[in-house]
């Protein structure tokens, strides 16, 4: 049965912890699908569209290429179950594993309606620094029926949030870098509008 790593991502912008994140799951999947989304938790700086251009870039510019990695709009939602119902339509007989890094595990019990996603996928956790991976997470994510397995990849010490408040390209892939610039997006330096919600003046 195919193996595919499902990972979606608010992308806002996609940083080199997205790239690294990317070529280790290309090497332990058959397949991997990627999406950008609206993530319900939070307010986002730019536009899906942009997202999900970021996102083809960032792919088309990792080295070695990874082949085996598919870029989905159609997957696109807020609620990975809806997600997870669409990549079941389009893959019948795949297995499926969600992505996500530590810092999501203890928002994860308040997903929509996760204890049926938790029984359509297993969850591969990514180590992110400064987000431990406790025994009470793993605890209650097994007490919810989870089946969680841990990557063996350090991820980087890189955010969205970090660049879009400190605007340190060394945090992003240069043809990201380089879209960013080109499409003037992210410019605005007043703080507070710095996670301001989707909005006709946001690049798109
Ligand atoms: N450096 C990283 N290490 C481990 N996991 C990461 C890293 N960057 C992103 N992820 C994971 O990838 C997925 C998408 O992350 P997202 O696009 O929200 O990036 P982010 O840097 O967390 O963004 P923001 O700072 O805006 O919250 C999430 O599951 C997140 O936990
Ligand atoms: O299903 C949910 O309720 C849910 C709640 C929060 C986040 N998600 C998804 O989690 C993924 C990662 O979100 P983010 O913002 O950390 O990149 C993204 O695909 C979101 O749509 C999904």
């Amino acid at each position: 049965m195919k193996t595919i790593a499902l990972f979606g991502t608010s992308a806002d912008p996609p940083t080199t912890g997205h790239q690294s994140i990317l070529r280790w799951l290309s090497q332990h999947f058959d397949w991997v699908a990627v999406w950008a989304a609206d993530n319900p938790f939070k307010s986002h700086s730019t536009c899906l569209e942009h997202r999900m251009a970021m996102l083809h870039l960032l792919i088309a510019a990792t080295q070695p290429a990874i082949n085996n990695v598919g870029l989905y709009a159609e997957l696109s939602s807020p609620r990975t179950l809806e997600t997870v119902e669409r990549a079941r339509q389009r893959w019948p007989h795949a297995h499926f594993t969600l992505v996500i890094g530590s810092d999501l595990l203890a928002q994860l019990p308040q997903w929509y309606h996760i204890s049926e996603l938790l029984e359509r996928v297993h969850l591969l956790v990514i180590p992110r620094p400064g987000y431990g991976i406790t025994a009470a997470h793993l605890e209650k994510l097994k007490g919810m029926g989870a089946i969680v397995a841990i990557a063996d990849l350090p991820g980087l010490n890189v955010s969205s949030t970090a660049y879009r408040e400190n605007r340190e390209s060394e945090e992003l892939p240069p043809p990201i870098a380089a879209y960013i610039h080109q499409q003037q997006l992210y410019s605005c330096q007043d703080a507070s509008l710095k996670r301001r919600p989707i909005h006709p003046h946001n690049g798109c």
